[in-house]
């Protein structure tokens, strides 16, 4: 059994693998990373290993604490990815992204690989049918979006996300859903035709703490799987296992 640990921005998401099958998700903050995350390996007792992600504020040494349940394995990018790299910054290039890339690219083999993670950030990652990394996007996400408004002006309230009932805003409320929720729509079908516009032959994947949110109401047909990142995780260890 394995543990996979996705350390995001905002949340760390974490799995329990039995070979490729996901047995249990947990979601949780940083607050309460020590606890649960005992909570889980006192759970399942048979996690051999504990495969690790970090973008958020956890390191490596964090996790140290807890080999006297299980091995830990930290994702770096020494890692061996069953891409190249072509990111002109590849030593800035965010680890999450790299695991996203590597579970697109070991699971949808010869086509070419548009991989969306509506989080925090909006991130965008391409990996075409020869298995070169070449880039994407990053962009503020919906929650960043209605803080940002509201931190950034006098007068916008801090709304909870919310579907919008029109294009046209009729009040405050109305614009500022209209504003973030139908322009990350439209900003997501943007990029997808695009990319359909560019190749014929591809898979877009679509992920992150927003996906069941956002598939609904997007024009084009995507896979949509939330836990896409932590299924790639348990990939890109079992990569570097062989
Ligand atoms: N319980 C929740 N807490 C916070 N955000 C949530 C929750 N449920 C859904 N969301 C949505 O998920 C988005 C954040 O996504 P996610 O949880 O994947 O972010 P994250 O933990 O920072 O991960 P990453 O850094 O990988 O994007 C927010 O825009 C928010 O609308
Ligand atoms: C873009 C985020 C914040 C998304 O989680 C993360 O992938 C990151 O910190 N990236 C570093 C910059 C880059 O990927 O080019
Ligand atoms: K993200």
């Amino acid at each position: 059994m394995l543990l996979a640990i996705d350390v995001g921005n905002t949340r760390i998401k974490s799995a329990v693998f039995e070979e490729d099958s996901l047995i249990e998700r947990f979601d949780y903050f940083n607050s309460d990373f020590f606890e649960k995350t005992e909570f889980v390996l006192n759970k399942y007792q048979k996690i051999e290993f504990i495969v690790v992600a970090s973008v958020g504020k956890l390191e490596k040494n964090d996790f140290l604490k807890f080999e006297n349940h299980a091995k830990v394995f930290f994702v770096t990018r020494d890692l061996n990815f069953p891409f190249r790299n072509l990111y002109k910054s590849p030593t800035t290039l965010g680890i999450d992204r790299m695991v996203l890339s590597c579970g697109a690219t070991l699971k949808y083999p010869n086509t070419n690989r548009l991989i969306i993670d509506a989080g925090t950030c909006i991130t965008y990652d391409f990996v075409d049918e020869n298995n070169n990394y070449l880039g994407g996007a990053i962009s503020p996400g919906i929650r960043l979006r209605y803080e940002a408004l509201h931190n950034y002006t006098a007068k916008l309230p801090l709304l909870k996300k919310q579907n919008p009932e029109n294009i046209i805003g009729n009040s405050t409320q109305e614009s500022i859903h209209s504003g973030i929720v139908n322009a990350v729509v439209f900003e997501i079908d943007g990029y997808i035709d695009y990319f359909k516009s560019q190749n014929a032959n591809f898979i877009i994947i679509f992920t992150g703490g927003d996906t069941d949110f956002l598939a609904v109401r997007l024009k084009n047909t995507i896979f949509a799987n939330s836990n896409f990142l932590l299924e790639s995780l348990s990939q890109t260890f079992q990569y570097n296992q062989k």
